[in-house]
């Protein structure tokens, strides 16, 4: 199993390039199963849950394939002849969001048989809004053996539109509801959809291929379904995740870094928090010059949906914060259990607390390395931002969780002069 070891203490400098966005990838690859003709993307990032996503669509019958051999970031999708609608156990329990291919093939295919996603490291996280939704477009859903199997109800013959008003905010299942109405009869309208910038990315490919969506970026989509989507090219969407992990890193080490190919105005909360911490920011279009010189300041946040702070920040602005003069208290209100990182930033000689859903983080003036474990995906971005700030050498194991969502993270980091490696 790969870990990372790193050598703390040397301030960032130097320019990063982000990639593009896995929570925006994975749908929209699913979004190919939707049309019989070929779909063009570029910006896609090279990281494990993309390679996963497209294993699993080459077991369906999707052709894939790499225009420039050399650039894993250009790729071609076409789903022109379909022989599974099948997600297998094997490949839902690696990645949760194999759950996106259940709207595209039901509606494509008119039935899917998907594996029920487990629980996870952060949370129990159930898809029953997805069926809930799936059920009101006119689908028969049943849990069998620990599969959700769908079909369309006789005598329909494709999905019929539906109004649909989600529980609670959820993010892949506003996007499988939302695949899922493109080919549906009639209207659809989804109240209380997620905001997040990678439905609208999706939301702005199905409309390149032909779908009529109204709403895009606001808490209520509606779509006019069509008969036949068809070919499209899109780039996807930077990764706001990756761009706010980066400045937290120069945050907590300090020094000085230019940040490319990113979109700082989906990086509001983000952003003011970390104005708040002390980075010292100039923000262009596509890219954000940040620099620190001072002991960041101890700043409280909540997790909450877009445009709020993303839960997906909460553990790496964390790492911050643990190095921060002051005491801050950090509230997670999306996940159940998503502070996983704390007994292992303790172990490097953090002083943060957990009550209920808060953790309470007292700054150290230093921490010291050792040997941490990787829970999850953002957990292990925190300790690395950790281990880099702290004195010494720090081993982060399991680091499979981040190889699923970091796009070559500490190439990345080497290059703007951490001293980082991968030990295998
Ligand atoms: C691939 C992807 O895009 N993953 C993101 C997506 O995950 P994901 O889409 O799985 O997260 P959701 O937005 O669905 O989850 C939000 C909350 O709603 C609950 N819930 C959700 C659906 C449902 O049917 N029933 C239910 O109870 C979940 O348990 C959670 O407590 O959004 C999360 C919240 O921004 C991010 O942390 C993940 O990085
Ligand atoms: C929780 C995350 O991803 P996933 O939903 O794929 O588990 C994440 O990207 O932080």
């Amino acid at each position: 199993m790969d870990k990372l070891s790193m050598v703390g203490g040397t301030p960032l400098k130097g320019e990063v390039l982000i990639s593009g966005a896995k929570n925006a990838a994975l749908p929209i690859l699913c979004a190919c199963l939707l049309t019989d003709q070929a779909i063009v993307l570029r910006n896609v990032p090279d990281l494990q849950d993309v390679r996963t996503m497209l294993k699993l669509l080459q077991e369906i019958g999707v052709k894939v394939s790499f225009p420039d051999e050399a650039n894993r970031t250009h790729l071609v999708l076409h789903a022109a002849d379909i022989k599974s609608s099948e997600a297998t156990y094997e490949m839902v329990k690696t990645m949760r969001a194999s759950i996106l291919v259940l709207g595209p093939l039901l509606a494509r295919m008119h039935s899917a048989k998907v594996s029920l996603p487990g629980g996870c490291a952060i949370g129990a996280r159930p898809v029953d809004q997805h069926i809930k939704g799936l059920k009101a477009m006119g689908a028969t859903i049943q849990i069998q053996s620990g599969y959700i199997q769908a079909e369309m109800k006789p005598p329909l013959e494709r999905l019929q539109g539906a109004s649909i008003l989600t529980d609670m905010i959820t993010v892949t299942g506003t996007e499988n509801l939302l695949m899922a109405a493109t080919l549906a009869t009639g209207t659809t309208i989804l109240e209380n959809a997620a905001r997040e910038p990678e439905v609208g990315d999706l939301a702005e490919l199905l409309v390149k291929m032909g779908a009529k969506i109204t709403g895009i970026g606001t808490d209520r989509l509606v779509i006019q379904g069509v008969e036949k989507l068809h070919s499209a090219e899109h780039t996807i969407i930077a990764d706001r995740i990756e761009t706010g992990t980066f400045l937290c890193a120069v945050a907590a080490t300090g020094g000085e870094v230019l940040v490319k190919h990113c979109r700082p105005d989906t990086l509001d909360a983000v952003l003011a928090k970390l104005k708040e911490v002390g980075l010292e920011m100039e923000v262009g279009p596509d890219w954000i010059k940040a620099s620190m010189q001072v002991r960041p300041k101890a700043v409280n946040f909540r997790t909450s949906e877009y445009p709020a702070f993303p839960t997906d920040m909460q553990a790496q602005l964390m790492a911050v914060n643990a190095i921060a003069s002051g005491t801050a208290t950090i509230t997670e209100t999306i996940f159940e259990n998503r502070f996983m990182h704390v007994q292992e930033m303790n172990r490097l000689g953090a002083d943060i607390a957990i009550e209920g859903n808060t953790a309470v983080v007292q700054g150290v003036e230093k921490l010291s390395g050792a040997v941490v474990m990787a829970t999850d995906l953002r957990a292990s971005a925190s300790l690395v931002i950790a281990g880099l700030a702290a004195q010494g050498e720090t081993q982060v194991d399991r680091i499979y969780h981040l190889d699923r969502g970091y796009d070559r993270m500490e190439q990345k980091l080497t290059l703007l002069g951490a001293q980082i490696k991968r030990i295998h």
